[in-house]
């Protein structure tokens, strides 16, 4: 093909100039359709190994159906080892199911060609962990490199690149070499490469996990731009439920392989379903307090201790109230209150949060407010110094209850999640495909 004329690229960027800030696109058609996919790495030795083990091979994805629509921003959250990875390297045909289908933009990938996937992988951007550029290479040069490949005649292509530099704020950086950037600078490179071609989804592998926090928060800010002024649907895997938090539309929760849990943002905070989910909200939210700290509490304090959970009803995906009249109940109630810890976050506009508080006064009168309170919100009763209510037993009558479930959350105290991957039955063959299949010269 020659250049610049029979481009439908090329084509593509010359009237418009700049992306225009189009709003969010809200079609809610499906773009991405996985379909029962499942990922066997069945390389010798892993084969092998179980073989001899009498084992059946370890899935890295295991029946996992998603749809995800056009438009949005969707997290997938998982520990290491999960199968994120994989999923989404599915979307983009750097892995083929083992079995099940994926669908993109409405066509059938699963078997198609190397050739015949061509036209659909410039439609898919990809950001790495890494970032993946070309350190021979200036800013400018690694964000032409896609429209090189493509063949775009130099004029249109030196305009797009201006235009992208524009959008990630790195026009004046254009001719610096990577090793004089910054983390997040590098991956605005990675971002603007990954868009150079006007993609209709944007993958990004764990994009913000080697920026600080601060770094982090300019790029999922350039992320939701890409997606709210693009109308580029974002895929995003991380293990970091804050980023989730931040940015997610809708969200997957994977481990070992499978789909636990799919939901929109709030309604995943607002009620888990699953000890992993519980686990990755309990790293950006305060929830029950731990075992540790209910004993030092009933330590410190003699009264009522009582974790209230504070959430704003959303009657259309049924997430009931809780702790709307907390205030109320305890200006009206012959009790004094001491509030102990936790708070309230913003969770995709929506308040969201738990306090623990001391109750004391007349046993009536506590018994009576307690009563009160749990007919309108969700709480947990540990009691009191002198009758504890046994832990365990407190929270599985309460919201909380799966945490306990969670045979993870020991292991893993920060909010960095631990790896699931079990040494005796994972896949052990490192990752051998590419960045984009053909970026051969990327650094890793
Ligand atoms: N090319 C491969 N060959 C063999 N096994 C693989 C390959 N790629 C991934 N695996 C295995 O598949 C499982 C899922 O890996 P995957 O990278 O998809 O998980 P992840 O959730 O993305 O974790 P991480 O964040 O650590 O990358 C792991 O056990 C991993 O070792």
């Amino acid at each position: 093909m020659s250049e610049q004329t029979q481009s439908p690229q090329a084509a593509s960027s010359q009237p418009e100039g700049a992306p225009a800030d189009a709003g969010v696109k809200q079609s809610h058609e499906t773009i991405i359709r996985l379909s029962h996919v499942t990922k066997v790495f069945a390389d010798p030795r892993t084969a092998r190994k179980a073989a001899k083990q009498g084992k059946p091979l370890p899935k890295a994805v295991d029946d996992v159906s998603v749809d995800i629509a056009e438009g949005e921003i969707f997290g997938i959250i998982g520990y290491s080892g999960a199968g994120k990875s994989t999923l989404v390297r599915m979307i983009n045909a750097l892995e083929r199911p083992t079995s099940g289908t994926v669908e993109v933009m409405g066509q059938d990938i699963t078997n198609l060609s190397e050739g015949k996937l061509r036209p659909i992988r410039q439609k898919i951007g990809m950001v790495f962990q890494q970032f993946n550029l070309f350190e021979s290479r200036t800013v400018a040069g690694n964000i032409a490199y896609p429209l090189v490949r493509d063949h775009w005649r130099a004029d249109y292509r030196d305009r797009r690149v201006a235009e992208l530099l524009e959008f990630v704020g790195l026009t004046e950086h254009a001719n610096k070499y990577p090793s004089q950037l910054s983390g997040g600078q590098k991956q605005r490179v990675g971002i603007a490469r990954a868009l150079a071609t006007h993609p209709r989804i944007l993958l990004a592998d764990e994009a913000t996990s080697a920026l600080d926090p601060e770094t982090t928060k300019d790029v999922l800010d350039l992320l939701r731009r890409v997606n709210r002024q693009l109308s580029v649907t974002v895929v995003l895997i991380t293990h970091q439920m804050d980023v989730i938090k931040r940015i997610a539309d809708r969200v997957l929760v994977m481990s070992h392989g499978k789909a636990v849990e799919e939901n929109d943002l709030f309604s995943l905070f607002a009620n888990p379903q699953s000890p992993v989910t519980s686990h990755f909200i309990s790293t950006v939210l305060d929830g029950a307090p731990s075992r540790e700290t209910v004993a030092d509490l009933h330590r410190h304090y003699d009264g009522r201790i009582i974790t209230v959970v504070l959430r704003e009803p959303v009657p259309e995906r049924g997430i009931t109230p809780s702790g709307q009249h907390i205030s109320k109940l305890i200006a009206s109630s012959p009790v004094t209150t001491s509030l102990l810890n936790g708070g309230v976050n913003d969770v995709a506009g929506h308040a969201l949060g738990a306090i623990t508080y001391e109750i004391t006064g007349e046993s009536a009168n506590v018994e009576n407010f307690i009563t009160a309170l749990r007919s309108d919100s969700d709480i947990v009763d540990f009691g009191t110094a002198s009758a504890p209510v046994d832990y365990e037993k407190a929270l599985r009558a309460s919201v909380f209850s799966n945490v306990l479930d969670d045979p993870l959350a020991s292991r893993s105290g920060s909010g960095d999640a631990p790896n699931e991957t079990d040494t005796e039955t994972s896949a052990e063959t490192s990752k051998t495909t590419d960045a984009n299949g053909d970026d051969k010269e990327a650094q890793a």
